[in-house]
């Protein structure tokens, strides 16, 4: 029985014109894998994807062993779309639907698919400058800034990321922060074809765990710091950490790291550039001034002499975070001018993003979905308000759950009202996901009080009800998404729009 196709299918990423075909005996040598029947060994390959539902005619299928599946499960569909040939496991090899196709065979095939997709869409890796940010929080606004200055520079620039992928000016919904390595080499050949110099992109500890940029080169591998998260995926801090350090085990061509935390220190080695905005490093900032607005001004310091820069981003994590866009743009030679230009003008949706509807209360959107990141987010509206602070806050389904709780502390000691509500419970019970987060909240000394209210836009509706002038409502969780995934499926749903409606709605 073939596997039921999941109906929630990710829009096929782009491929890119000019093809060079690989036969799949010049794969099997490249992979080093052992090729079923050498009598197909001339078939041409003309893509690679690990996707069923993506394949094109000339392509080939990675059928890789997933923790819900088996990518065999879907040999079918990819034949029937016009797969020529597959590479799997010896598992995957046995099915009855691969028995007259050309099977690549690996024990853990999907170390090699990124090296095949990389070969079939000659290396291009190499043809494009790659800036790659990793660290748990400040990913997506790094490579931001470090796009906004490359534009500032007359760059041709790429992006890819958590919010989007953009190619130039287009915009491409993104299904991963970091897309699967066929997927991903195409993107780059994609790129390079429509002439794009420089990509800023963000490298999740998925990524380079599940082997998504293998056979990539990176020009920068920048590093921004290490909070917990993920831990339903890597069995602890040290392992994750371990994880995060690959990008800097000799992938990339310079390295830049934040040093601030206990984390970033860890990866100094001879050459690395270092940021700090608490001790000495090779760039650091001083006299920050923020405005009523949040808007931020300082001056950073680097080898060659300082540059001022106004920042229009709140929140004293983005100044480490600009250094550390600073620090790789220098290190590529971008000029003092761009630098300041490009972050001037830098905007990254849903982080710190504020609804200015003409209250007489602050409010903000803030994708801050980690305990350190709601800390820290918090913090910097504490720092520019004498008013209250109220929080709408939830946590993910299916995802870490002992951050749960830690989220709940982390609000409940910094909030005045902490709104707990939901955040893409996926298939989890909703409430059971709250009650963690109250756990965590009731177990810590409050700050004030704290109210469980499950429907994310009457918990939106009820912090604008209780804010008083010059109070800020943080709307915490989603920022940019635009779907709340309840049970399988994705509910529209915008945090700027729904905080939008409700302040209309109660005309403030
Ligand atoms: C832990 C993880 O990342 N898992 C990814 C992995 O899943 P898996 O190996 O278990 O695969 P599986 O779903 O069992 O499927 C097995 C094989 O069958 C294929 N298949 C499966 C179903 C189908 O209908 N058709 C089909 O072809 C799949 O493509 C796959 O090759 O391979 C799948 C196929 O690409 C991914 O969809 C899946 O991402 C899951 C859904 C996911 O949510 N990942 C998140 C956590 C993630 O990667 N996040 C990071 C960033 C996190 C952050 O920084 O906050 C990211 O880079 O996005
Ligand atoms: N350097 C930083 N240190 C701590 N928190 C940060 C930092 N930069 C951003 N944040 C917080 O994390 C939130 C997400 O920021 P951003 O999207 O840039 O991080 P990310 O690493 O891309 O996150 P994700 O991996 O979840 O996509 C922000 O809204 C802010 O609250």
């Amino acid at each position: 029985m073939p596997a039921k196709l999941e109906g929630k299918v990710a829009t096929a990423p782009p491929r890119p014109n000019a093809i060079r075909p690989a036969s799949v005996a010049a794969l099997a040598a490249v992979a080093d894998v052992h090729l079923t029947r050498p009598a197909h060994a001339d078939v041409q390959v003309t893509g690679v994807t690990l996707r069923a539902q993506h394949v094109v005619p000339g392509d080939l299928y990675a059928a890789l062993p997933g923790a819900r599946v088996h990518g065999a499960d879907f040999a079918e569909t990819a034949i029937a779309n016009g797969a020529v040939a597959v590479l799997t496991d010896e598992a995957g090899a046995a099915r009855e639907a691969l028995k007259d196709v050309p099977v690549l065979i690996h024990p853990r095939p999907r170390e090699v698919v990124g090296l095949l997709a990389a070969h079939v869409y000659g290396r291009p890796s190499t043809k494009i400058r790659l800036w790659g940010v990793t660290g748990t929080s400040g990913k997506t606004t790094t490579t931001y800034m470090i796009e906004s200055v490359l534009k500032a520079a007359g760059r041709k620039t790429g992006l890819i990321g958590t919010v989007g992928t953009r190619i130039g000016d287009e915009q491409l919904d993104s299904s991963h922060t970091t897309p699967e390595a066929p997927d991903l080499q195409a993107l780059f050949a994609v790129m390079a074809e429509r002439g794009i110099t420089d990509v800023a992109m963000e490298v999740s500890s998925h990524a380079l765990e599940l082997g998504r940029v293998a056979a990539t080169e990176f020009e920068i591998g920048a590093f921004t710091n290490l909070s917990q998260d993920h831990l339903d995926f890597h069995a602890s801090m040290e392992e994750y950490f371990e994880v995060k350090a690959q990008l800097f085990d000799g992938r990339a061509r310079k390295e830049v790291v934040c040093v601030d935390g206990e984390w970033g220190p860890r990866l100094v080695k001879d050459g690395t550039i270092t940021v700090s905005t608490t001790g000495p490093a090779t760039w650091t900032a001083s006299g920050v001034e923020v405005s009523p607005t949040g808007e931020q001004t300082f001056t950073a310091h680097g080898p060659d002499g300082d540059v001022e820069i106004h920042l229009p981003l709140a929140g004293s994590f983005n100044v480490a975070n600009a250094l550390l866009a600073i620090a790789c743009l220098h290190a590529e030679g971008i000029s003092a001018e761009a630098v300041a230009e490009g972050l001037r003008t830098v905007q990254v949706p849903g982080r710190m993003q504020r609804v200015d509807e003409g209250q007489d209360f602050t409010a903000v959107v803030d994708y801050s979905h980690k305990p350190a990141a709601v800390a820290l987010a918090l913090d910097a509206v504490r720092a520019k308000t004498d008013g209250r602070v109220i929080i709408v806050l939830g946590c993910g389904g299916d995802r870490d759950r002992a951050k749960r709780p830690l989220m709940g502390e982390a609000a409940a000691q910094r909030a005045d009202v902490l709104i707990i509500t939901d955040d893409n419970p996926r298939s989890e019970d909703a409430s059971s996901i709250r009650a963690a987060m109250l756990e965590g909240a009731l177990a810590t000394v409050n700050r004030g009080e704290v109210l469980e209210i499950g429907d994310r836009k009457l918990a939106i509706e009820k912090a604008v009800e209780l804010a008083h002038p010059g109070d800020v409502v943080v709307v915490a969780g989603k920022g940019h998404e635009t779907g709340q995934e309840i049970a399988g499926v994705i509910h529209p749903f915008s945090d700027v729009e729904t905080l939008t409606a409700a302040i209309r709605k109660a005309h403030r």
